[in-house]
């Protein structure tokens, strides 16, 4: 441990003044100090080699502290004792430098002790402390600066004046000798005593932190280790455990070295799967992150990375099946190949609109549809089976307007077989291409009719090149598509393209399981007013039975009447069967599977779950609105909506009309279907009208007494159809007066004006001679003088001579009469022009 010494304690004990030992080391070191700065032991060398050696202030340590410690008796060092007569004894004999005016004798050296203690110049007294720290400083800094100069030291010591200056004992130069074996001992016991006292601090601030520390860390241990064992000692000492006490503890400790086994469902909430763990949550959001999976609490992770975390966490993992109703309802095992029977293809028709789908289908069936159809259009979805030469064929028949698109795909998915009609006088058209990709997004095989063949403008060939355009290669080409041609007009062609959609059937392999539960599709539905809600179902599989329960969508009910496609009355129907039924409580919707159920109960709990998904649904849609989403929905206001309620005989046809209806949307006006049922226009819908600003389309319905009184009291607009062409045309118009006009000029002609009449009661009437164009009564006149255009007017009056004319041509005179400029002159050019509406496509 270094001792410091500081510059004002060196110039006290050399009983020199601060500034002189400044000085001192500012001239030999160039540092400039301050008095409390210590002096590194160079400058301390130094200075006691300068006070020391040259100017004899102090010649030996011993001496020093010899005369101190006279002063103090009780303390005195033996060795300082000796040293000091000693020296006093010595100095004499060879003094080193030149005595002070009072050169002390050399026996004057003995009453030096007395002198000390009376002198004036002592320094102070210093306590037993005091000297001690003293001793200390001076001996360490001594130990270096005298051990290096003892033979200068020994030659240069000389008696000092004890009188004057008590401290500076004398030292001669042969005690130097021993003064410097005294000053080794000194320094050894300085050493020591440094040591020791270095050691005493040492362990006294060991004894304050070391102790602490040592009994700080053994209880911080103790506590660690044994937290719960105290826990469990200061449960079970404060009350003493009960036998049955023990068993339920031993049972718990048993319970808690067992493997955890956690059961975990397809998806399951981060929160949950930590509370099954019985561990923290954001343990499982650690796991969960190691495994590069950054997840919240009440986020959702699948079964595997669940099952990973699980078993991260020593926990074994079991799959939690959750049985639903459906699963608990529907048979949903594969049939055995040998409960597998063959089945009647199901082949849809479709075909760009006209091109002859429903007349290929009243030649199948010999029944003419087309002339009972509205507008003539095949308008819903109907489903029959026709038996060719002694095999049975189930034909959908689909509508062939665009807007029937949705319930098209629909029929395309519930189908084995598409005949594709394509007019060979018309080749492909826009919703031949969309029949294309329907049938091919539903992975059914096409077979292409190539119809009108007995036309004579028909160009099969050319049909075949359009085809290949769209990836149907024809079989006589390479491919793998059967085309046929046939006039569906002369039934030419269609019992070979039948013959083809049994071959292929053939190929298809179609096979069903009779005697299951029927399964199946909704191919149309509707309310029949003596009847109730009917459906017409596609039996797809198992057979449908006469008071089977039956559950489509959200609708459920008995089989309690069963007819099929020609109106006759049946019990059961298998495979590939269409039937019509009556007896569900609800119009269900058209494409909504159906299936037979064993269990009625069942089937009316999973009915309300469904009901209630749904009204979830509807009530999320009009609850979209977040903070996301809220600035486009203010922007939304902007945008002019038109409300429609579309009431439709049939389901599909509310779909097909909502699509269409829907399509007209543009940038400035909203279409907006708020409701869509089947059956006729009533109370509700008016009511529901009313509220909400929207216009009624029926479809083949009427609306109701009630509704009609209301409608004509509450002026709501209810607009029935019979052709769906123009209730879209209709919507269209209305849409034209919302959409916020554009209109822009048109020019009609241009008149000068000749002569200027003032006709009293009239007033100024232009002569005029047309330059170019017309002039029309009610197009808008702009005054142009000179080139500058002074005014725009409408006209008040046109005349050719003295008759009112509705437009004056180009090389003709007429009197033009503005309704408000009276100032005309001759030679101002009249330009006639129209502002026009238009939307921008
Ligand atoms: N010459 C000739 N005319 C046909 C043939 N097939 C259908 N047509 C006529 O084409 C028109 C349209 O026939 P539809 O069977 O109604 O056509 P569609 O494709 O069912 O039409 P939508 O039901 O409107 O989709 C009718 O006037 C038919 O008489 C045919 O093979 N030859």
């Amino acid at each position: 441990m270094e001792i410091k010494y500081r510059l004002h304690e060196v110039a006290k004990d050399l009983n020199v003044p601060n500034k002189e030992i400044i000085t001192l080391i500012e001239e030999n070191f160039g540092e400039t100090k301050k008095h409390m700065t210590a002096l590194t032991e160079e400058e301390l060398n130094f200075v006691f080699e300068h006070y020391v050696a040259k100017k004899g202030v102090v010649e030996n340590l011993d001496a020093y502290f010899a005369n101190k410690e006279r002063t103090q008796p009780k303390q005195a060092a033996p060795k300082a004792e000796k040293a000091a007569p000693k020296a006093a004894a010595k100095a004499p004999e060879k003094p080193q430098r030149p005595a002070p005016a009072k050169q002390p004798k050399p026996q004057q050296a003995k009453p030096q002790p007395k002198a000390e203690t009376k002198g004036p110049a002592q320094p102070k007294v210093h306590n037993a402390h005091n000297k001690q720290q003293d001793r200390n400083r001076f001996e360490t800094a001594k130990n270096v600066s005298l051990h290096n100069n003892k033979p200068q030291q020994a030659k240069k010591s000389q008696p000092v004046q004890q009188a004057k200056k008590p401290q500076q004992t004398p030292v001669t130069a042969p005690k130097m000798a021993e003064n410097t074996k005294d000053f080794e001992k000194v320094v050894r016991h300085v050493d020591t005593s440094k040591v020791e006292v270095n050691l005493d601090k040492y362990n006294e601030k060991y004894e304050q932190i070391a102790p602490a520390d040592r009994f700080n860390s053994g209880v911080k241990k103790q506590k660690f280790g044994n937290k719960a064992a105290q826990r469990q000692k200061a449960k079970y000492s404060n009350k003493r455990e009960t036998e049955a006490e023990k068993l339920q503890r031993l049972a718990l400790q048993r319970a808690r070295k067992q493997q955890l086994t956690v059961q975990i469902p397809d998806e399951i909430v981060v929160s949950e799967l930590a509370s099954r763990l019985k561990v923290n949550v954001t343990e499982v959001i650690k796991k969960l992150m190691m495994l590069g999976a950054m997840v919240g609490q009440n986020e959702v992770i699948d079964f595997d990375t669940a099952s990973l975390v699980a078993e991260e966490l020593g926990a074994k993992v079991e799959k939690e099946v959750i049985v639903t109703i459906e699963e608990r309802l529907f048979e949903e095992e594969e049939d055995a190949e040998e409960n597998l029977e063959e089945r009647s293809p199901i082949v849809v028709v479709m075909g760009h609109v006209d091109h002859g789908k429903t007349s290929i289908l009243d030649k199948i069936r010999n029944a003419d549809v087309t002339s009972t159809e509205a507008g003539g259009i095949t308008q819903h979805i109907g489903a029959y089976q026709v038996n060719v030469h002694g095999k049975n064929i189930t034909f959908l028949d689909t509508p062939g307007h665009e807007a029937f698109t949705a319930m098209r795909s629909r029929g395309a998915l519930a189908t084995d077989i598409a005949i594709l009609v394509v007019a060979a006088d018309d080749g492909i058209m826009p919703q031949t291409v969309e029949s294309i990709n329907h049938a091919k997004a539903a992975n059914v095989q096409i077979i292409v009719a190539i119809n009108k063949m007995d036309k004579p403008t028909a160009n099969p060939e050319r049909v075949k090149q359009e085809l290949t355009e769209y990836g149907l290669v024809p079989e006589e080409w390479g491919g793998d598509i059967v085309c046929c041609p046939v006039s569906a007009l002369t039934g030419e062609g269609i019992d070979q393209m039948l013959d083809m959609v049994l071959l292929t059937a053939d190929m298809l392999e179609l096979k069903a399981n009779p005697n299951r539960l029927a399964k199946g599709t909704v191919i149309e539905s509707r309310l029949d007013k003596g009847r109730g809600p009917i459906a017409t179902l596609l039996v797809q599989n198992g057979t449908l039975k006469s008071g089977d329960v039956l559950i489509a969508g959200t609708a459920v009910g008995r089989v309690r009447v069963m007819t099929n496609d020609k109106g006759l009355k049946v019990d059961e129907a298998g495979p590939c069967v269409p039937v019509e039924v009556a007896g569900l409580a609800e119009v269900p919707t058209a494409g909504d599977e159906f299936a037979a159920v064993a269990n009625e109960r069942l089937a009316r709990e999973l009915v309300e779950k469904r009901k209630h998904e749904q009204k979830e649904e509807q009530f999320k849609q009009y609850q979209k609105v977040t903070l996301d989403n809220l600035f486009d929905q203010m922007k939304e206001g902007e945008l002019k909506e038109l409300p429609i309620i579309v009431k439709a005989d049939v389901n599909g046809s509310v779909e097909a009309v909502r699509q269409s209806l829907e399509k007209l949307s543009n940038d400035e006006v909203r279409v907006r279907v708020i409701h869509g049922a089947v059956g006729a226009v009533n109370r509700s819908d008016v009511m529901l009208a009313q509220a909400s600003g929207a216009i009624i389309i029926g479809f083949n319905v009427r609306p109701d007494n009630n509704a009609r009184e209301m409608s004509e009291a509450g002026e709501v607009e209810i607009r029935l159809y019979r052709i769906i062409y123009d209730a879209i045309d209709d919507v269209k118009q209305a849409m034209k007066g919302l959409l916020t006009p554009k209109t822009r000029e048109v020019e009609l002609g241009r008149a000068e004006v000749r002569q200027v009449y003032k006709i009293s009661n009239v007033g100024t009437v232009a002569g005029c001679y047309v330059l170019d164009g017309k002039v029309a009564r009610n197009a808008l006149i702009r005054v142009v003088r000179d080139g500058i255009v002074l005014v725009e007017d409408k006209i008040d009056s046109l005349k050719r001579f003295k008759d009112d004319a509705k437009e004056v041509a180009q090389g003709y005179e007429c009197g033009i009469g503005l309704d408000k400029f009276n100032d005309i002159k001759e030679g101002d050019i009249l330009e006639s022009f129209m502002l026009e509406e238009y939307i921008e496509e």
